[in-house]
């Protein structure tokens, strides 16, 4: 077993943050953590690596444990860049690591290639950036090929390069047998990595394999955007228009059908760009939020 937490419970003073959490997963597996600030993400991630005590329940992590210190050979866990120590450089860190867990020193050049740091991995911490951090963390991360990953928020200040090469990495270590849960609030990039997400809500984990939710949106630029809005209505076509850019779901409209409403009516196409939007659309289903004044529906 990979992961076994049963009846995880947590409290801080008379504030019930996790109430009776369950996770089994056998095989790897990439999972998403989502929800909003404070939903108790961090927590569950802190209490499972045995950093906080927690109330009742128990948890099992690669079939001890997580009172057991000689996990961490085999569990890595990203947390945020507070860890770090600034007078220490990259090399340091890295060093210590592996001086620990008795891995040889020449992991440290692979893995700061891998992740893209060996430029300054003798500079201290301190002088680093918020996405250098970021960097270091991931390299500490994976030093020792964990057979489980934790990582809180990976994506922080991630700058565009930077997120495609962790989501490559974390898809590499996936492949080799990693599990992987990860927290993020970047739905477009849990979309890119797996559809099984953990919501976290009231204290509790919806646990939802997004492929029911998974869809396309299609945005639309027309030349004449008030003209098709009114074709659209007579239609009885859902659609939203937002800034002069009209767009619908993949499942709920044909796009031929669009396309042939657009056509009998003398409406140019001038751009159609798709996004999958699975995680959104679960999350918006869950924590629906009110319609911005922008949004037209039409
Ligand atoms: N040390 C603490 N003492 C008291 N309350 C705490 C403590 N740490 C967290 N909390 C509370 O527990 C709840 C969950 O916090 P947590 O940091 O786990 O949420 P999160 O989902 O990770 O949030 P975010 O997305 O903002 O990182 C919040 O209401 C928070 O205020």
């Amino acid at each position: 077993m990979i992961v076994q937490v049963s009846n995880l419970k947590k409290h801080y003073k008379k504030q019930p943050v996790l109430k009776g959490i369950d996770i089994t997963i056998e095989s790897p597996q990439i999972i998403a953590l989502v929800g909003p600030n404070g939903a108790g993400k961090t927590t569950l991630m802190n209490c499972m690596t045995n950093l906080l005590p927690f109330n009742e329940g128990s948890v099992e992590l690669v079939g001890k444990k997580n009172t057991d210190a000689s996990i961490f050979y085999e569990v890595s866990y990203l947390q945020d860049n507070r860890i770090l120590y600034g007078d220490l450089t990259g090399y340091d860190h890295l060093k210590f690591i592996c001086h620990v867990q008795k891995i040889p020193l020449s992991h440290i050049k692979e893995v700061t290639d891998r992740v893209g740091m060996t430029g300054y991995m003798k500079k201290r911490v301190r002088n680093y950036s918020l996405g250098m951090k970021q960097h270091l963390l991931l390299a500490m991360s994976i030093i020792n090929k964990p057979k489980l990953l934790l990582l809180d928020e990976p994506l922080n200040g991630l700058d565009p390069t930077s997120a495609i090469n962790m989501r490559n990495i974390l898809l590499e270590l996936y492949e080799e047998g990693t599990t992987i849960i990860l927290s993020s609030h970047n739905l477009d990039e849990i979309d890119r990595l797996t559809n099984i997400i953990y919501f976290m809500k009231d204290g509790a984990l919806l646990k939802e394999s997004l492929q029911d939710f998974s869809s396309n949106q299609y945005f639309v630029n027309v030349d004449d955007p008030l003209k098709a809005t009114t074709v659209l209505k007579q239609a009885g076509i859902s659609c939203t228009m937002i800034e002069g850019v009209i767009s619908f779901l993949e499942i709920e409209v044909i796009l031929q059908n669009f396309l042939d409403i657009m056509k009998a009516n003398g409406i140019t196409i001038t751009s159609i760009e798709t996004k999958k939007i699975g995680a959104e659309r679960r999350y918006q289903e869950l924590f629906a939020k009110e319609k911005t004044d922008e949004t037209v529906a039409i």
